[in-house]
């Protein structure tokens, strides 16, 4: 029998517990069956009560108090305990049938999809774990405002990029919180970030500005020397980092991004069908019998 999921990711506060609240309440609006699993030890609350949460195996909170940690270290404990006690997953998970959609609601410590070896070992134990063997797709979330600061956008572009080569499963991209800038950036703009590339430093207005209020040239600020500016984050040092980072993205060629607006019922619509293409979802799926009172609903469309 095979399962399916999607693991919700991204840095702190992109948005991912919104999302897969509205994914959930999309799926449910749809007569789709979804298991919503809390893997974040320090979420409190939540729109939909999560059908299975890590708080219950191991608190945030209690490591933190009695191991004397941070809460960076301590989330690293949770997941190493959690590690330690996979069958937590694997009793809640196993019944589940190919209906499911499994979404696994992440935490935001950037940590998590750079560095730490855990989260591609979690994974590979939900993918390749005999028991489970669930067809997972990552779900990368990054705050659309991130483009406002070119530096920044490519910054998070990179830590998606990371979690792409890091968790080898199928993977897309997600610009989150899109009513924030619909009406700042005009549409031909925002859809050169939708495949980033290093020509979005070229003419970064605020790089445009500020040569313009120091009156020198591109060809000026290319050749000045790093200890010239007293400034880390303008420097020409700080310049020649990004544009390594954009070329090294560039020349990957593989992060592109989708468009997220979660009060927009066909954005959220149009992501699930790109997660559902991902993982082969519908051609898992066993014809339903409709029941009567879906019989009904159709009549009633059919006229
Ligand atoms: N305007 C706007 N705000 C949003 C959107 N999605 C989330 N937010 C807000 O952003 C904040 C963080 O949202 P969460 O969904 O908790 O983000 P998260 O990624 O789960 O955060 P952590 O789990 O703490 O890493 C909350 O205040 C949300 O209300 C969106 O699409 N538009
Ligand atoms: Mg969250």
């Amino acid at each position: 029998m095979s399962k399916f999921g999607v693991m919700v990711m991204g840095p702190a506060g992109a948005g991912k517990s919104t999302f897969c609240a509205s994914l959930i309440t999309h799926l449910q609006l749809n007569r789709r069956s979804c298991f919503y699993v809390n893997l974040d030890p320090a979420a409190e609350s939540f729109e939909h009560a999560p059908d299975l949460d890590i708080k219950d195996l191991i608190s945030l909170q209690d490591v933190m108090e009695e191991m004397g940690l941070g809460p960076n270290g301590g989330l690293i404990y949770c997941f190493e305990f959690l590690m330690e006690n996979l069958d937590f997953l694997t009793e809640a998970l196993d019944s589940l049938t190919e209906e499911y959609l499994i979404i696994f609601d992440m935490p935001g410590q950037i940590e998590l999809y750079t560095h730490v070896p855990i989260l591609p070992a979690l994974v590979k134990f939900l993918t390749r774990s005999g028991s489970l063997d669930i067809r997972l797709c990552a779900a990368y979330l990054l705050e659309a405002t991130f483009i406002v600061d070119r530096a920044k956008f490519f910054a998070g572009t990179l830590s998606a990029m990371s979690a792409m080569i890091m968790l080898e499963v199928p993977h897309i991209n997600i610009l989150s919180k899109m009513d924030l800038v619909k009406d700042q950036v005009r549409k031909k703009d925002l859809k050169r970030f939708l495949t980033p590339d290093t020509g979005l430093l070229d003419d970064d207005p605020d790089e445009i500005a500020r040569r313009k209020a120091e009156g020198v040239t591109e060809e000026e600020d290319e050749a000045a020397n790093p200890q010239d500016k007293d400034a880390v984050m303008r420097g020409s040092s700080f310049r020649q980092l990004n544009r390594a980072v954009a070329n090294l993205i560039e020349n990957f060629s593989m992060v592109s991004y989708l468009k997220l607006d979660v009060q927009d019922e066909d954005s959220v619509g149009a992501i699930l069908s790109y997660i559902d293409d991902c993982i082969q979802y519908h051609e898992a799926q066993e014809p339903k019998e409709l029941k009567d009172e879906e019989f009904d609903d159709m009549d009633e469309i059919d006229g």
